[in-house]
């Protein structure tokens, strides 16, 4: 990594987020190793992107603890959570990433401007500083998050969907990207829909469903087993049930 600091280990303990009082992520308890690459999938409403906000500090546990991901972190959000309606460039959407360096409303120097450049320019869209981000294609606009975490630089990153609805050129290079963080020893936390993508590049995996049914080795973590226990409790799910007092 360039300079910065190598990634901890996160634990979580015992951890609990709800929404409204409603379980999403249920007494999961486990470690992502420093410089891992963690494939989290489950159905759909399993709580993965819960469990990724609570690990980027959005979202507090209502139980339990999550140990070594503070100041360690940088989200790439599932974009179609994103309002993109409001009058931002490619560079200052960017530049965003530099808040953590900068605060919120102190000045970007010349410097900062131009590593947003040079980020947007290492995703392949030289010359869209000035364009709005709401006249972008989807794949577009997932290259500017990207740009936004190179920029940002974290020793941990926590992708929420983020090869979704691009198309495969897109896809393979922004995978390169997430490739290379790898191999310079980032922790990464994607959640994932594609079980071959996952079974192909990603050598752990967290099976949720809002319990976990599985974090380990992909391989041991992906059986039909797991995968129709995975189904059968999301067909089961109260919507009702309050999170349990523990
Ligand atoms: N802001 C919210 N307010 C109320 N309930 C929410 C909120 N966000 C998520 N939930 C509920 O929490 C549960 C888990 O949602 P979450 O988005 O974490 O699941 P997910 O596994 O990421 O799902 P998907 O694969 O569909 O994106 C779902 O029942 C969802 O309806």
């Amino acid at each position: 990594m360039n300079g910065v600091a190598a990634p901890a280990e996160i634990r979580l303990a015992d951890l609990t987020v709800s929404h409204q009082r409603r379980a999403a992520v249920h007494h999961l308890s486990g470690r992502f190793a420093p410089g891992s690459l963690t494939a989290v999938v489950g159905p759909n409403g399993a709580g993965k992107t819960t469990l990724l906000r609570a690990l980027a500090g959005l979202h507090r546990p209502d139980h339990g603890r999550i140990e070594g991901a503070a100041g360690q972190v940088a989200l790439l959000p599932q974009q179609a959570l994103l309002d993109r309606g409001f009058p931002l460039s490619c560079l200052d959407a960017v530049l965003f990433g530099l808040w953590g360096e900068s605060g919120a409303f102190r000045a970007i120097g010349r410097a900062g401007r131009d590593r947003a450049a040079e980020a947007l320019a290492a995703v392949g869209l030289q010359g869209f500083a000035r364009r709005p981000v709401g006249s972008l294609s989807a794949g577009q606009f997932q290259r500017v998050l990207f740009a936004r975490l190179l920029l940002q630089d974290a020793p941990v990153i926590l992708l929420d969907e983020p090869f979704n609805a691009l198309d495969a050129r897109t896809a393979a290079e922004l995978l390169g990207v997430v490739r290379r963080w790898h191999g310079e020893g980032r922790t990464i936390v994607a959640v994932l829909h594609d079980l071959e993508l996952v079974r192909r590049e990603f050598p752990e995996t967290l099976l949720l469903a809002r319990d976990c049914l599985g974090w380990g080795p992909t391989g041991e973590v992906l059986t039909a087993a797991n995968r129709l226990r995975a189904r059968m409790m999301a067909e089961a799910w109260d919507e009702q049930a309050e999170a349990c007092a523990a």
